[in-house]
């Protein structure tokens, strides 16, 4: 089956886009890329979506306009991809995140339930293209009590378990998450993922790139290969306070977003980087520094046992200063990209909901209770027939 899984996420980078044959059924599957891009959001719609991911007033009117906006984008981003390669049985599309508030009430209240808005839906998607389309996957989990994020484990685990080894995978987005991987030999039968867990560390790029678009005057949006704060020196006294934050220190299952590790918390950190009177090069040091010691404190604090290797995905694992900094921090463990063990890891995310729409298409349960806290396993997603 051959499955186009679309995303944007926290960064609002672009629409990241993957063509995917998918063979085999349940947990004994194969994924083949056979083409994946990223197409940029119009700069005026990119602000709207940064806007109303930042918590700005918008009007029903225009969040309906937002969501067409989105849907008409993505269902773009398939036909694009189709017209260059091979075309399509399904689409899974993951939409684009404008809010997420995880779990924070009392059992019996309703704010016991996470929440969580993915704009761009599905039925809209499934029109446009007249494909079937399956959106809204986080919803099924938040109902049953989870967090609705991370989602990406169960095909961690799929594609990424080694035999014999102990991995992590850590994606380094806007925002970082975690899947702890035993070996595959100790997970028990085909599709029971004993002991995989998994949760979000916090920020990845989100202040990074805030930072960066500050510094630079808005003339570029993400530190390039880490170059520039590899210049710096980070500021060790503002990184113990930073890291004095709740949320570093809070046990799993937990998940985050820009509402936490946005706009309000850089314009806190900007204060602090003034009070030491750092230059932009140690600031952005500072801040990739943040992202580097909160992961190696998630994992210290809460991992079973150390992993043997760690896999790093998503845009970030293109910064040469965070992966330096992670290996200097976690040696002996290994620190690599899921490319080196052959998944592509700026598609990853793609690649991942082309598999959660091939198991929501299929019947097949596909959240992890062991990451994101719901009572049970489910099928995740919403299937719209064109
Ligand atoms: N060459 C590069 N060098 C350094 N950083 C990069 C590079 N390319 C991308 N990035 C970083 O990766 C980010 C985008 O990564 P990605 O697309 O995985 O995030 P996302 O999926 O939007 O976020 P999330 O996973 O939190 O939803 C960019 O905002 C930028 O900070
Ligand atoms: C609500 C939401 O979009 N969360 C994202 C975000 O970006 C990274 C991290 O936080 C992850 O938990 C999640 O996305 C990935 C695709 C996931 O659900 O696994």
């Amino acid at each position: 089956m051959n499955v186009i899984g679309l995303i944007s996420g926290t960064s609002v980078d672009g629409i990241d886009a993957a063509l995917v044959e998918i063979k085999g059924s349940g947990f004994e599957i194969s994924a083949q890329l056979l083409a994946s891009e990223t197409y940029a959001y119009e700069p005026d719609l990119r602000q709207q979506i940064l806007a109303a991911s930042a918590g700005e007033p918008l009007s029903m009117a225009g969040f309906a306009q937002l969501d067409d906006a989105i849907a008409t984008a993505f269902a773009q981003a398939a036909q694009t991809l189709q017209a260059n390669t091979l075309s399509a049985d399904l689409i899974a599309s993951h939409g684009q995140t404008v809010f997420h508030r995880p779990p924070q009430g009392e059992q019996a209240t309703v704010q016991a339930l996470a929440y969580s808005v993915q704009l761009g839906r599905g039925a809209a998607i499934a029109h446009l293209t007249q494909l079937p389309t399956v959106s809204n996957f986080r919803s099924a989990d938040i109902a049953a009590g989870g967090q609705g994020a991370p989602l990406v484990s169960a095909i961690d685990a799929c594609l990424l378990s080694h035999p014999k080894h102990v991995r992590c995978v850590q994606n380094l987005g806007g925002i970082g998450n975690v899947t702890y991987l035993p070996s595959l030999q100790s997970q028990g039968v085909e599709g029971e993922m004993l002991g995989v867990f998994g949760w979000d560390t916090g920020p990845a790029n989100s202040l990074i790139d805030l930072a960066v678009h500050h510094f630079s005057q808005g003339q570029q949006h993400y530190d390039r290969d880490g170059l520039w704060a590899a210049q710096g020196t980070p500021c060790q006294p503002l990184l113990h306070q930073w890291l004095r934050h709740p949320y570093f220190h809070q046990p799993p299952p937990k998940s985050t977003g820009r509402e936490l590790f946005g706009w309000d918390y850089w314009q806190q950190c900007l204060i602090d980087l003034q009070a030491y009177a750092l230059s932009p090069a140690d600031s952005l040091a500072t801040l990739s520094q943040l992202t580097v010691m909160s992961i190696v404190q998630n994992y210290t604090d809460f991992l079973p046992q150390l992993p043997d290797e760690v896999l790093l995905c998503g845009g970030g694992s293109r910064n040469h200063y965070l992966r330096q900094q992670l290996q200097q921090c976690l040696a002996p463990i290994s620190v690599l990209t899921t490319d080196e063990v052959g998944l592509c890891a700026e598609a990853k995310e793609a690649i991942a909901f082309a598999v959660l729409g091939f198991w929501r298409y299929h019947g097949v349960p596909s959240n992890l209770p062991s990451v994101t806290g719901a009572r049970r396993r489910l099928v995740l997603g919403e299937l719209y027939r064109p």
